[in-house]
């Protein structure tokens, strides 16, 4: 099983609650918006890995501890456990957003987050997570590899979780 994350920078401008979606340049997504991130190198914890690919992927800079735990996402294929993604979302960072090989930045309103150029379980469980809840979710795909190009077939979610416990 890969483990991965996800992280949604936040801020406001004006009045209007904005989140940094990035346009995935290649690897497992590729074409479509998510947040920053990937998957975890040996030793790291989720919470270094969210810091080290969003300073890859997009050049900003994240104090770990200014990360909150938002989502644990179990994604599944033909029965078997694909990916658990640990997702998270901080309000401070350091830098301004530049592109890099993997990811074009783009910072979107969270009214106008591109649901229809995402992975199909985004609209079930990112809504929540930028509604600034907690949620544990299982999405089952089915029709084999890669995890991308098979179909979505069902999910489960649990809202009001703890993630007291995070390593
Ligand atoms: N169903 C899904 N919905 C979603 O929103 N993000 C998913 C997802 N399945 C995987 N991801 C995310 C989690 C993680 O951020 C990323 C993993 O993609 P990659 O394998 O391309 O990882 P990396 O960006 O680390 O690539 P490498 O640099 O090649 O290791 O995809």
């Amino acid at each position: 099983m890969i483990e991965a994350t996800l992280c949604f920078p936040r801020r406001d401008v004006d009045g209007t609650e904005e989140v940094l979606l990035i346009e995935k340049r290649r690897g497992l997504g590729e074409g479509w918006y998510n947040g920053p991130g990937g998957k975890l190198e040996a030793g790291e914890t989720p919470r270094e890995c969210a810091v080290r690919e969003t300073r890859e992927e997009v050049g900003l800079e994240i104090d770990p501890a200014d990360l909150e735990k938002a989502a644990e996402l179990d994604f599944r294929l033909d029965g078997e456990r694909h990916t658990l993604c640990h997702v998270f979302r901080t309000r401070t960072f350091a830098g301004e957003p530049r592109p890099s090989p993997e990811a074009r930045p783009e910072w979107v309103a969270v009214e106008a987050v591109p649901y229809d150029r995402m992975w199909e379980d985004d609209r079930l469980w990112l809504p929540a997570v930028l509604a600034g809840e907690t949620v544990a979710g299982e999405f089952r795909f089915v029709g084999g590899e890669p995890l991308d190009e098979a179909d979505f077939a069902d999910h489960a979610l649990e809202r009001g979780v703890s993630f007291a416990d995070e390593r």
